[in-house]
């Protein structure tokens, strides 16, 4: 039987445990000392200044830091550790839960913290690791603290990821900022030591200039100016993470901190591959060029962005002084193609057709479009909500060549893709084939 469990906090019952269940970086002009460079510590243009908006941590947490001492290293249950992932639930979050539970040997607790819980979490009941799924939001400190109180470990990947104008500007900046600051807060207030954070290749590019950004590093110079308030959200958050890297954590040790960068993830569960699937489908079994073949766009598989998070939090102990406030892209064999071949990789084998070997409409149309997209979204807010995929933003990054060629993880801390090209691939096409008749 699940054990029902809230957690009490400010007079409410608010984060509710609903189950128990067996570089640095050296950016342009930004200069920290060290390896890790392309990084999200450019412009972003029109937002607050970082230390403008501190989280009500310290308050709410009351004596709950005192109670709690984890240290990896020092800890008489050193083989069995306490895992925490934010948005646990989601895209990313399911792989990296499923991924802990199968290839993290030392896991003794897996916490899953999420808005909203996924059903699939029940299913993890009848392992040897017991599953603890606390429905909480990032933005509510006291929430936050009280998930990670005891935590050895924090992987932090949730996230709002609008790039579509769904969720307002503030929302983005609240769920992603503050919430990333609110998880750092709690692991100093509570003593936890070690934070693996789900960043983005956009806290680098692709910028507002349209730069290709052509088999970057950690290391390659690039201009990154933000205006989007998502890569704006993800450059301050990262940013955060890094700099918290090194201070004291409650008990009198440092935190170590890193960053990673996906790239575009595919994989199952990838909602906008379904999407472009269904799309497909009510037009006949066929989709139409709209981006040059020849803009490469970095596409990485969710398997392995999520074993990547698994190793980076595994090593983050043992390999502190050089992990630590560190920037990783992830990467694996994926090919490098424009975004849309990359997608036919998937949904060709799955019966759809791409038109054109140049894209039917010019380029001016497109960007009018996009424009006019944006036109309507504003027009219409007041009575319905309209944010179709294309819109000047996401024209933008389509259209703008971003690729990674890196082995940084490698050397650092020992990555290799776990699935080839080849297993993505197939595991991908699996699950779009699947996800495509159940929407029939
Ligand atoms: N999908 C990509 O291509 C991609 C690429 C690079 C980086 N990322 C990053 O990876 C992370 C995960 O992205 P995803 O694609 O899995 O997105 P997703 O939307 O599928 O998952 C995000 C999860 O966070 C949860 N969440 C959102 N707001 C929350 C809140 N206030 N409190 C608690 N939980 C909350 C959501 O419920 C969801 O389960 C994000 O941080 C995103 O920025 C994604
Ligand atoms: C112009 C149209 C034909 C195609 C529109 C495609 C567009 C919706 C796609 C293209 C690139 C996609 C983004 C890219 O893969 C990387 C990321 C980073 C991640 O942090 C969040 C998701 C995001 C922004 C993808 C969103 C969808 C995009 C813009």
């Amino acid at each position: 039987m699940p054990v029902e469990h809230r957690v009490a906090a400010r007079g409410r019952l608010r984060a509710r445990v609903v189950g128990v269940v067996a570089g640095r970086v050296s950016v342009p002009g930004m200069g920290q000392e060290g390896e890790g460079g392309a990084s999200g510590r450019g412009r972003c243009v029109g937002w607050p200044a970082l230390d403008e908006r501190r989280g009500p941590l310290q308050a709410s947490l009351g004596t709950l830091g005192q109670r709690l001492q984890p240290g990896m290293a020092d800890s008489a249950q050193a083989q069995k550790l306490v895992y925490l992932v934010t948005g646990g639930c989601g895209f990313l979050g399911e792989h990296v839960v499923r991924m802990l539970l199968q290839r993290e040997p030392r896991l003794g607790e897996l916490r899953v913290f999420d808005r909203h819980l996924g059903p699939w979490l029940e299913e993890l009941k009848t392992g040897p690791v017991r599953v603890t799924a606390i429905q909480g939001d990032v933005t509510e400190a006291h929430e936050v603290a009280a998930a990670v109180a005891g935590a050895h470990v924090v992987i932090h990947t949730a996230g709002l990821v609008d790039v579509f104008g769904r969720a307002s500007p503030e929302t983005i900046h609240e769920v992603n900022v503050q919430g990333t600051r609110n998880v750092i807060e709690a692991c100093v207030q509570t003593g936890t030591r070690f934070l693996v954070y789900t960043s983005s290749m956009e806290v680098v590019g692709p910028n507002t200039k349209g730069h290709p950004f052509y088999r970057g590093n950690e290391d390659t110079l690039y201009e990154a100016v933000h205006r989007h308030p998502y890569p704006c959200s993800k450059a301050l958050a990262e940013r955060l993470v890094l700099e918290a890297n090194g201070r004291e954590v409650h008990g009198g040790l440092p935190l170590v901190t890193c960053a990673l960068r996906p790239t575009g993830i595919y994989g199952e569960g990838h909602q906008i591959m379904r999407d472009f699937y269904r799309q497909g489908l009510r037009l006949g079994g066929w989709l139409f060029r709209a981006i040059p073949a020849s803009v490469e766009h970095g596409r990485v598989y969710v398997g392995n962005v999520a074993w990547m998070h698994v190793l980076a939090a595994r090593e983050l102990e043992r390999r502190a002084a050089l992990m630590g406030g560190q920037v990783y892209f992830c990467y694996d064999g994926s090919p490098y193609k424009s975004y849309e071949d990359f997608n036919m990789e998937f949904l060709g084998p799955c019966g759809l057709q791409l038109v054109g070997a140049r894209p039917l409409l010019p380029y001016w149309l497109l960007v009018f479009l996009a424009a006019l997209n944006a036109l309507l979204q504003w027009l219409l807010r007041p009575l319905v909500l309209y944010a179709p995929l294309l819109n000047p933003y996401t024209l933008a990054v389509a259209n703008t060549t971003f690729t990674v060629s890196t082995d940084k993880a490698q050397r650092h801390f020992g990555y290799e893709p776990l699935f080839s090209w080849e297993d993505s691939r197939t595991r991908t096409i699996l699950w779009v084939q699947a996800a495509g008749s159940s929407a029939q």
